[in-house]
């Protein structure tokens, strides 16, 4: 499917020494999605994002934004901490011009799951009740981009489930860009991922389209039919690479590529009346995925 892309940068470089920073980048972010963008530790994800919301100046290449529409919220927003929760979200309309009354300050923080704490000033509020006043603080700015760099960062479990269920709430509202290293979390809220390793770009597109990469062509298969006999069926078919006993019952087997093996070991058994008891693969998410593509740009 075709998207409306809202950013695009071409070739934008800044660098900070020779592998230090971020490097001929071409991405292109779809309108009304949700991006998650991921790399390891120094990648450039920080640097990358501050120059698409604006605030650090590109080195090289172009940048095509709405101007003054995108809207980047740190991992743990830090206000003046005697600003109660409705003064923080007023605030911050009053400065992007915006014009917020009562009802949609109030909205902005029912949103949020703050409602209550509307009159409470910020500076006693827990790590999480921050991340959230700073999704209202955004939200209430009708923002047409909003990055959310490593929103869920230091959350309970819990926290993050909340968060990462506010996250989903939004999307259809703004185009959404979300930084972090949990991939789990990426896989569970984003549409499409962009992957950074050493300040290059290495991948962008659905979600589910790079968890395709890293689904399996290896097996564990059990079964309670004669696993020797079953090893000999397996060498026998075409889209099979290799195939040996492993234990009592059961069978380690490659094949040529997943579809094969997902659709040919079913029918294979079946044929031959073998029940399947279990078929465990490798590579089965999107961690796998990103390490198998980290690692290729090592080599
Ligand atoms: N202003 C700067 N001056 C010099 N080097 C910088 C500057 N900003 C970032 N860097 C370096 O550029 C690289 C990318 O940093 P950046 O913060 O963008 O990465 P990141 O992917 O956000 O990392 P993390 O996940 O650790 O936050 C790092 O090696 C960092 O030390």
């Amino acid at each position: 499917m075709k998207h409306e892309h809202v950013i695009t940068t071409k070739g934008l470089t800044r660098s900070y020494g020779p592998e230090t920073g971020i490097f001929d980048i071409d991405l292109a972010v779809p309108r009304g999605r949700v991006l998650g963008l991921v790399g390891p530790n120094g990648a450039g994800k920080t640097t990358l994002l501050s120059i698409l919301a604006g605030m650090r100046a590109p080195g090289e290449g172009t940048v095509s934004a709405p101007e003054g529409r995108v809207l980047l919220c740190p991992d743990v927003p830090d206000f003046e901490p005697w600003l109660t929760a409705a003064e923080v979200v007023a605030l911050s309309a009053h400065m992007v011009g915006e014009k917020a009354g009562d009802a949609e300050i109030a909205r902005a923080l029912d949103r949020v799951g703050l409602a209550e704490a509307a009159d409470r000033r910020n500076g006693r509020f827990s790590r999480g009740m921050r991340q959230r006043l700073g999704l209202a603080a955004a939200l209430v700015c009708r923002p047409e981009v909003l990055i959310l760099d490593e929103p869920a960062s230091g959350l309970d479990p819990q926290g993050r489930v909340d968060v990462l269920d506010l996250i989903t709430s939004l999307r259809g509202e703004c185009t959404i860009i979300v930084a972090s290293h949990l991939l789990g979390d990426v896989q569970r809220i984003c549409d499409d991922v962009a992957v950074l390793v050493r300040g290059r770009l290495v991948y962008q597109g659905p979600v589910a389209d790079i968890a395709d990469r890293g689904r399996p062509n290896a097996w564990y298969l059990r079964t309670h039919g004669p696993v020797d006999r079953l090893v000999g069926l397996l060498t026998a078919e075409p889209w099979v690479t290799r195939a040996s006993r492993v234990e009592e019952d059961c069978v380690h087997l490659e094949a040529v590529d997943a579809d094969s093996g997902e659709l040919g070991i079913p029918r294979l058994l079946a044929e031959h009346g073998m029940p399947l008891v279990s078929m465990t693969g490798f590579q089965e998410d999107l961690e796998s995925a990103f390490l198998s593509l980290t690692n290729r740009t090592d080599r």
